[in-house]
């Protein structure tokens, strides 16, 4: 039979972390009650490829939680190996031109939301993030990172051009030589590598200690008034989301135009099947 004392402490526990009523399908959204912390996991398996539902489960959760007026938000994964492969790229091979239209508008949503968020944000990057795995980590604020991980904006090496925001997420993130670098070699690092250049702030020996270090950072700012810090940090990236409005029916355009090339469904095509290969070798 329980204890009273395990009891009691299981339901303090509960009082801790509750997860939100609204919390979708692909991500999951838990609150700390302790410290008004929400945290966001993307729970697509197996490698939290961003197709159409993520994107929009994870749109959802960002506004969520901003609305609720939490303290802050990190964004992690379910998946000990991986954070997120980046978009789901069976979304753009022989793709429904629609669906293709509405992957490329809630990939922009979702960085327009996570860029753009009111609240302090981190990133515990606890697996390999390439492409858009790089860009939802670097929307971020902080991010901490395990070791043996691979990040990096690799989009060029599948031919593809890095849209806007990648350049706007390097640039915030990492001295112009080494941004623009980067991205026209579509480098991934290596942890020690990325902790090097900058890309990540820290590197921490399990999710929970890169979590923890997530809750840190968003804790230095418990005195600092959230009106104003979330208007500093709008003067720091307002330039950068309003160039993205004017440009976002462009690059959208761009962006199917691009896919529809035979060309590039060749080229995705041969990409795949490399990945899949991977796993019948
Ligand atoms: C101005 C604008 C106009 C131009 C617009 C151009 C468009 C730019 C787009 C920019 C934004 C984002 C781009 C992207 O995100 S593209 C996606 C790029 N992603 C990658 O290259 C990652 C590839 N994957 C990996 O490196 C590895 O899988 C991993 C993530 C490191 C994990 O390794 P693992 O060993 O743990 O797992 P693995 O066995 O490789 O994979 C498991 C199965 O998942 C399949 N898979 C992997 N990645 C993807 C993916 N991104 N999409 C779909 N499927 C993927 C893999 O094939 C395995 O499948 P299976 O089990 O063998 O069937």
């Amino acid at each position: 039979m329980m204890s009273s004392m395990s009891l009691s402490r299981m339901l303090r526990a509960a009082s801790v972390c509750r997860t939100m009523s609204t919390a979708t399908k692909l991500t999951a959204v838990e609150v700390n009650d302790k410290t008004g912390i929400a945290t966001v996991t993307l729970s697509r398996p197996p490698i939290n490829a961003l197709n159409v539902e993520l994107l929009h489960d994870l749109y959802q959760s960002i506004k969520e939680i901003e609305n609720n007026k939490s303290r802050g938000l990190i964004l992690t994964s379910s998946n000990d190996k991986v954070f997120s492969a980046g978009l789901d790229i069976n979304e753009m091979y022989r793709p429904d031109k629609d669906r293709a239209r509405l992957l490329w508008t809630k990939l922009q949503d979702v960085w327009l939301a996570l860029y753009g968020c009111a609240l302090p944000t981190a990133a515990a990057i606890n697996g390999h993030a390439p492409a858009g795995g790089c860009l939802l980590a670097t929307s971020c604020e902080y991010r901490v990172i395990l070791p043996q991980c691979r990040i990096g904006l690799n989009e060029i090496q599948l031919g593809l051009v890095p849209p806007i925001f990648c350049m706007f997420n390097f640039l915030n993130v990492l001295p112009r030589r080494v941004a623009e670098r980067a991205l026209v070699q579509g480098r991934i690092f290596t942890t020690e590598q990325a902790l090097q250049i900058g890309l990540v702030d820290d590197v921490a020996s399990s999710k929970e200690k890169a979590l923890e270090k997530c809750s840190q950072f968003i804790a230095t700012f418990a005195q600092t008034n959230p009106l104003a810090r979330s208007l500093t940090k709008l003067k720091f990236r307002g330039a950068d989301l309003q160039r993205f409005e004017s440009e976002r029916t462009n690059e959208l355009e761009s962006f199917l135009e691009f896919i529809d090339h035979p060309q590039m469904q060749e080229d995705l095509g041969i990409y795949l099947e490399g990945l899949k290969k991977k796993n019948r070798n």
